[in-house]
């Protein structure tokens, strides 16, 4: 039914941003769970979403209770590098089902318990040891892709 992207106390506005861009070009819904590191009056916030924000179909939790009390059933996947398995290994294809992608804070990621809570549910995009982690708006875009990908990306052209 829908692809979600949830952003995890999201702290770099332009991050948020891009993706909330993406999102309004692809048809994805955002989720955002507070608390924010920005206003979402910030400059930075709107210049990488421009013109798009009408087109974002956005929604605000208090914390990852009220999001799941709002989204008891649904496929979710946690996006964190210690995830054991690649992205790709997951089957996005059944566009009847909501899938939620949760991605991680910037400086600290996903709460490490959480994770540990749902090692079957953590996904890993590969990369080497160059770098700690990949950014999170690339991610995003990523994982969004991938899923429209798998779905023969409904009503996109
Ligand atoms: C800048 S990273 C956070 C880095 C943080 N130090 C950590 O240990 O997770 C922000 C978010 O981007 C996503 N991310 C970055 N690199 C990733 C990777 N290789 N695989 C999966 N998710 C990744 C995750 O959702 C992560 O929480």
């Amino acid at each position: 039914m829908s692809i979600n992207v949830v952003l995890y106390q999201p702290e770099i506005p332009a991050n948020t941003g891009n993706i909330a861009r993406t999102c309004a070009g692809t048809g994805v819904k955002l989720h955002l769970i507070r608390p924010l590191g920005f206003s979402t009056d910030d400059k930075m916030l709107k210049r990488a979403g421009l013109d798009y924000w009408e087109h974002v179909d956005i929604t605000y939790y208090d914390g990852l209770d009220e999001f799941f009390a709002a989204h008891p059933s649904g496929e979710y996947y946690l996006i964190t590098k210690f995830g054991a398995k690649p992205h790709t290994t997951f089957d996005f294809s059944d566009s009847e089902k909501d899938h939620f992608f949760i991605f991680g804070r910037e400086t600290k990621g996903l709460p490490r318990e959480f994770i540990d809570a749902h090692p079957d549910r953590a996904l890993r995009i590969p990369m080497n040891d160059n770098i700690r982690s990949l950014n999170l708006s690339n991610t995003a875009a990523i994982l969004i892709y991938e899923a429209l990908r798998q779905q023969n990306y409904p009503n996109l052209h």
